[in-house]
């Protein structure tokens, strides 16, 4: 009698075992085992193991959690089938590409967050380690450039791996095309492409907030693991090469194995992560920060039931594992604020060094003090005077800068002398206005050496004696209009009073008070998602919110209309082809005929035949097989003209939504800062304003691929994958990656024989 095991409910499985009669009455082998798991996949297509497996977890690692995907079992169990799948159709592509394909559709979907995506594809080999897809050809590698390290955190590292940056779906599948043909397998009893090795393809994630601006970054990892085929060496018969590689597999299971025992057994201090690659690579995914979910492969054939049972006990004892996954955010504003002063103060060393290398002397950082601001426009004066032929010793940009300003405030004096000049010319008749012209003209071109006082000559503007308002810049008294402006604010603050300055400096503070008094009206700063709600329903935000749910009842509506127009053009082809087989078959049933007929004739011709052969003719069945053809062929290119043009409107209306989007967060940015005030906010040491700009933040979102997955994604699954002829659009990616490598394979191969 043979051993059965019974994939008989939805969690269990039985494994009957009939005693061995030959080992005698007394004998105490089990017969029966039943394991209990979360749900046992029999016959169930890669769409089901991937949402009964996967799809939280990539859910919760697009959340901030990191994730583990492995697969564990017997040698050609069909763990590779279950994680990478097949290429040779799209319905199954496994667990991986599946989750690359999540992964995208949810990020683009996300469009108050930016997500930066990088993967990496480890192979462990013989303990030994090599990157799938680095530059450098796997063989070449000599498996020790990777190594394994762990932080403070106990984050795991790998040193040395190639870590890639994806912007899309159709990138991560050409690495993981890419890394598959260059893993390590080879021909095997069970498997005629048996992987010989551990392979982890990883999805690594970063996403920042593009409407709050903190500097909170959340990483998380998925891993996706292949591990190799556990299997016994006796039973496959493995010699040489194979036999080498068996006992490192086995080993590195077995070491596995032992420290999941030991994550389970709470009275274990000491968990032996270190003993083998494999195990220091899942240290996290098996009793640490990560949401682990094991697959086990099994063969539920009599002649497996020894290494079923072995693969349904450590699946058992996975299932007892517990793991504590966070969200892994890294933030510190203090920490950021000493980063940031350190920056500083290095940028300033740098600095200093680069002036005096390059022969500046001491070069002024800090604010200009009144005192220097004096010098600086002395110097402009002399400048302007005609004094001074050249400013030599112009040696930052913020020098020239502040030159400038003491420039024109120079120049503004001017102007506003002439003003009362002309005002007071015209109070005495208007009289003598051409020699108080040209005075003016002269003054503007011309200055007195020491800054006061006319020339003689001029007349009766005081001989020697200079007007008021032609005082140096920090002496000149604060016009009456500001000392009465900025009293009243004061009055209104309760603020001490200020001392009375020279009119720039009046200016500068007259200005900084109204800044105060706007920043004042404005609001203390709340949660800027918070906000986002808030400003989404107020009128400004309302209008763009209700035309993006507009757009997007339209683009619901056209994709229903896509896709009844797909099945449409579907059934037209499949009638096409029955139609097409039909002719076929008759003019194969004719072609027969024919030859029976030469055949016919040749006989005949010895025998005094007629020598005629039967003419060609198209018979009614044919005929009308011919003009049903025409007919669903019009109706094809109709349906399908008409189908290419809504494929179009759909992603006019997805653009249309994707612009309105920016623009919201666009007007969002703008009322926040006209709203809220910033400044508190950067006190708070808590969500001070990134610094981005909206031109940046729209970039930014310009760049995500807004397609609308949300509520309409099944349908565009389900009716998407077009059986004949037509391409199913989210297949796009994968099939252009996939020809992409196989391009580039067969030009390496073609390299390789030409050399
Ligand atoms: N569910 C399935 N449907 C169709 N074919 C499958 C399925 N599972 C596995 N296979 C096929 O069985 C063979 C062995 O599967 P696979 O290579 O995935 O096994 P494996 O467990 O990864 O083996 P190894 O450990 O030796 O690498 C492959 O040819 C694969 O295409």
């Amino acid at each position: 009698m043979y051993a059965q095991i019974y994939l008989n409910a939805i969690q269990t499985v039985t494994v009957q075992v009939p005693k061995n009669e030959s080992s005698g009455f007394v004998n105490n082998q089990q017969e029966q085992w039943r394991f209990k798991f979360d749900k046992i996949l029999h016959n169930s297509s890669q769409e089901d193991v991937f949402d009964h497996c996967a799809r939280d977890i990539v859910k919760s690692v697009i959340e901030g959690f990191n994730g583990t995907v492995m697969v564990y079992g017997q040698t050609g169990a069909g763990k590779t089938f279950t994680m990478n799948g097949s290429t040779q159709n799209y319905k199954y592509r496994g667990v991986i590409p599946r989750a690359i394909t999540q992964v995208f559709q949810e990020i683009g979907s996300r469009f108050e967050q930016e997500f930066t995506v990088k993967v990496s594809y480890l192979e462990i080999y013989n303990e030994l380690m090599f990157d799938l897809i680095s530059p450098v050809p796997t063989h070449e590698q000599g498996g020790n450039q990777i190594s394994i390290q762990d932080d403070a955190k106990g984050e795991i590292h790998v040193k040395g791996l190639t870590l890639n940056v994806v912007k899309n779906e159709e990138e991560a599948l050409n690495f993981l095309f890419e890394g598959e043909t260059n893993r390590t397998v080879s021909a095997h009893q069970l498997n005629k492409e048996s992987s010989r090795s551990h392979c982890i393809y990883t999805i690594h994630l970063e996403s920042k907030s593009r409407l709050e601006s903190t500097e909170k970054v959340v990483f998380s990892r998925l891993h996706l693991v292949d591990l190799a085929g556990s299997e016994r060496t006796k039973k496959s018969g493995a010699q040489g090469i194979n036999l080498k590689e068996a006992t490192y597999i086995n080993k590195s299971l077995s070491f596995l194995e032992q420290v999941v025992v030991s994550v389970c057994d709470n009275k274990r201090e000491h968990i032996p992560y270190r003993q083998s690659k494999l195990t220091n690579f899942l240290k996290n995914s098996i009793g640490g920060n990560c949401q682990t979910i094991m697959i086990a492969n099994i063969y539920p054939e009599p002649d497996h039931v020894e290494e079923t049972i072995s693969t349904l006990k450590f699946a058992t004892r996975m299932m007892k594992v517990s793991n504590e996954p966070i969200v892994n955010v890294q933030q510190d504003p203090q920490l950021l604020l000493k980063k940031y002063e350190k920056e500083i103060r290095d940028l300033k060393q740098e600095l200093a060094m680069h002036d005096t290398l390059a022969n500046k002397g001491r070069v002024q950082y800090d604010p200009y003090t009144a005192e220097q601001q004096y010098e600086i426009q002395k110097l402009a004066q002399q400048f302007m005077d005609g004094e001074v032929e050249d400013i030599e010793e112009l040696n930052s940009m913020r020098q020239v800068k502040e030159l400038f300003a003491q420039m024109k405030n120079i120049f503004r004096k001017l102007e506003h002398d002439a003003k009362n000049i002309e005002a007071r010319s015209e109070g005495l008749g208007g009289q003598r206005q051409p020699t108080q012209l040209q005075d003016i003209e002269r003054r503007k071109t011309m200055m007195n050496s020491d800054g006061v006082g006319d020339l003689d000559d001029i007349g009766e503007f005081g001989l020697g004696i200079a007007p008021r308002n032609l005082k140096p810049v920090n002496k000149i008294e604060l016009s009456k209009k500001k000392e009465e402006e900025i009293a009243r604010m004061q009055a209104d603050d309760d603020n001490p009073p200020l001392e009375t300055e020279p009119d720039d400096e009046a200016d500068s503070k007259l200005e900084m008070m109204r800044l105060k008094k706007q920043r004042e009206a404005k609001r203390k700063p709340i949660d800027r998602q918070q906000a986002f709600i808030e400003f989404k329903n107020l009128p400004d935000g309302r209008q763009f919110e209700d035309q993006i749910l507009n757009n997007r009842q339209e683009l619901k509506d056209k994709k229903v209309k896509v896709k009844v127009l797909t099945e449409q053009c579907n059934n037209t082809k499949k009638e096409i082809d029955t139609i097409k087989a039909k002719l076929d078959e008759k003019a194969e049933e004719k072609k027969k005929n024919l030859r029976e007929d030469i055949a016919g004739i040749d006989d005949d011709d010895g025998q005094g035949g007629n020598g005629e052969v039967q003419q060609e003719i198209i018979d009614e069945e044919e005929l009308s097989y011919l003009q049903k053809m025409k007919e669903m062929k019009k109706k094809y290119r109709e349906n399908y003209d008409l189908l290419k043009s809504l494929r179009g409107e759909v992603y006019y209306v997805q653009q249309s939504i994707d612009s309105l989007k920016q623009q919201l967060v666009s007007q969002f940015e703008d009322w926040y800062t006209l709203t809220f005030d910033d400044d508190e906010t950067l006190s708070q040491g808590g969500q001070q304003k990134s610094g981005r700009t909206l031109q940046q933040s729209t970039k930014l979102i310009q760049k995500q691929n807004f397609i609308e997955v949300g509520d309409d994604e099944q349908e565009r699954r389900e009716g998407g994958e077009d059986q004949e002829g037509g391409i199913d659009p989210d297949a796009l990616a994968f099939i252009k990656a996939k020809r992409k490598v196989d391009d580039l394979h067969k030009a390496k191969k073609q390299e390789k024989k030409i050399q």
